[in-house]
């Protein structure tokens, strides 16, 4: 049984099919990096990994169970833009996030935690603050941050609810190239450490290559000129990276075809080997 079993999986909108015939097995601990033109649906996908949109048909399993129609703990997102509260210092960013996921009755009816629970929660807090390597910034507000740090906060307000599934949709996109390659080298900690099973949306192949197992790219097969939004994207590449596909000759040229220009190519570096076999469907 696989951990995460996508079969024939679809999603529309009234008329507008955004995916179909998604089918693939994702084993616990794997690494999943989507690319695919702007408007394709990996936003879509990641919403319903995280339960809060529905497949219009299809399976979406976790551990042979229908995934719950609503986010919990079991998977954390993080988001391109800073989603973090502006009122509040970091330390209580993250502590709001516990509390928000606390089951005691006081906290659900207050939405606060209080005497033991509150002061484990803040060692826990603290630790994870030290492990995304904020622990001087715990008493700063978010506008006092710059955007890695303000990233950095938001992987801490998801991982301390300690998620196995952590889903990224374009975490680094507005990050300048030095903050994106600290952010790079603690992702890749985090996930090694965690365990975790990530699927992270990027637009920059390089970043793909760099941090994946396992890149899958979305794309439409199916086109009626007629009616756009009559067919959705689909899996079109399942590419294991490995030492052999990341220095592939001529992975950057098909990938740059079955893309849009709207993934940014300038920064691939795969040299050698070809894609063929990794063609999925
Ligand atoms: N709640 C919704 N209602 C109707 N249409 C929606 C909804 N959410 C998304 N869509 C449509 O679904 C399509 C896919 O959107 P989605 O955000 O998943 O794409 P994406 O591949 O993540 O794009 P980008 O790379 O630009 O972020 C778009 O045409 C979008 O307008």
């Amino acid at each position: 049984m696989s951990y995460i079993a996508i079969s024939q999986l679809w999603k529309n909108y009234g008329d507008h099919v955004v995916l179909e015939r998604l089918s693939k097995q994702v084993e616990q601990g794997e690494f999943v990096t989507l690319v695919g033109a702007s408007g394709c649906g990996k936003t879509t996908f990641l919403k319903m990994l995280l339960g809060v949109e529905s497949p219009s048909k299809g399976q979406l399993n976790l551990q042979g169970a229908p995934l719950k129609r609503e986010p919990d703990g079991e998977r954390g997102i993080v988001f391109q833009r800073y989603s973090v509260f502006p009122h509040m210092t970091v330390r209580q960013n993250v502590l709001v996030a516990v509390e928000l996921r606390h089951q005691g009755w006081l906290s659900r009816l207050t939405g606060r935690l209080f005497g033991k629970a509150k002061q484990q929660a803040l060692a826990d807090v603290d630790a994870m603050l030290e492990r995304v390597g904020l622990a001087p910034s715990a008493n700063r507000y978010p506008h006092e941050l710059s955007g890695g740090m303000q990233q950095r906060l938001a992987l801490a307000q998801a991982l301390i609810a300690k998620p196995k599934v952590l889903l990224l949709d374009e975490p680094f996109g507005a990050l300048d190239p030095g903050i994106r390659a600290d952010m790079h080298v603690l992702v890749k900690e985090l996930w090694q450490q965690e365990n975790l099973t990530i699927f992270m949306i990027t637009h920059d192949l390089s970043e793909a290559f760099a941090l994946g197992s396992r890149l899958w790219v979305f794309d439409k097969v199916r086109h009626d000129p007629q009616a756009p939004q009559a067919y959705g994207a689909t899996i079109t590449y399942d590419l294991p990276i490995n030492q052999q596909t990341a220095n592939c000759d001529d992975t950057q040229q098909v990938l740059a075809k079955t893309l849009s220009p709207h993934v940014d190519l300038s920064t691939a570096q795969p040299e050698k080997a070809g894609l063929a076999a990794a063609e999925s469907e």
